[in-house]
């Protein structure tokens, strides 16, 4: 048998943890992993997925509570916030009527906001993070909000994106932990090597799946794939 070892990543009290990668290089599947030892730790948290599917497998962890956005329903997220587990998903007429985009403005900006002034002590990922920004340079009021603010109600931010140039650097500078999947695009590599020290060759030395994780200013290390064991499954 392959001896596997044990990924030691921690679950800090707070933080802001960014996940970026192509299409299909593994972010859902690492924050799912991610969403797991924080439910081990009895931690409370939050999921703002924007496909149907993707993260369904979490809400086999005992606790986990599930809801599903209907296009037409009003929500108390008031209530919905006094469940300490919870994972928001579209239906899948939600999206074929308003797509993410709809979903996103009628219901998990004002989902943040709420989270923002009343929720302390939460976990909240957000998949599609680009999605909440009106364009590359200005970030969404709600993300800003939780990035500039969230420490002190221990709102711990976990923001998932593909392209990490369409980030607003105001954001991607307050990040307190990079998860990065290879990247391909010349120009994205020479943004991020930039900004992490030795970026290239640790990229170049990157398989599907494995990633990077960037602790600014300069901790860097590869993390492989095989470490990365999900205990629920993932139908990204
Ligand atoms: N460490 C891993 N070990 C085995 N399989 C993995 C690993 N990471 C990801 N995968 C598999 O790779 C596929 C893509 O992963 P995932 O859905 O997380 O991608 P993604 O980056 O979130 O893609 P998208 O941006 O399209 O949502 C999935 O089938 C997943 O099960």
């Amino acid at each position: 048998m392959r001896a596997l070892g044990i990924l030691d990543i921690d679950i800090p009290a707070w933080s802001i943890d960014l996940i970026y990668g192509n299409t299909g290089s593994g972010k859902s599947y690492f924050a799912g992993w991610l969403v797991e030892q924080a439910w081990e730790k009895g931690r409370r948290f939050l999921i703002l997925d924007t496909k149907v599917r993707n993260h369904l497998g979490l809400v086999q962890l005992k606790g986990v509570r599930l809801l599903k956005i209907k296009v037409g329903t009003r929500y108390n997220w008031r209530k919905l916030l006094e469940f300490d587990q919870v994972l928001v998903v579209p239906t899948r007429g939600t999206i074929n009527r308003i797509g993410v985009e709809g979903l996103v403005e009628q219901y998990y900006k004002p989902l943040l906001d709420e989270i923002f002034r009343r929720d302390r002590d939460r976990i909240i990922v957000v998949e599609e993070a680009h999605r909440y920004n009106p364009s590359s340079r200005r970030p969404g009021k709600e993300l800003e909000q939780l990035f500039r603010e969230g420490r002190d109600g221990k709102l711990y931010t976990v923001a998932i994106t593909q392209s990490i140039a369409d980030f607003p650097k105001l954001l991607f500078r307050q990040a307190q932990r990079h998860f990065i999947f290879q990247h391909y695009v010349p120009n994205d590599v020479i943004y991020l090597n930039r900004m992490i020290p030795g970026f290239s060759e640790l990229n170049d030395q990157l398989r599907e799946h494995d990633l990077i994780e960037f602790i600014p200013p300069n901790r860097t290390r590869i993390i492989k794939r095989e470490l990365v064991v999900r205990r629920t499954r993932h139908f990204g």
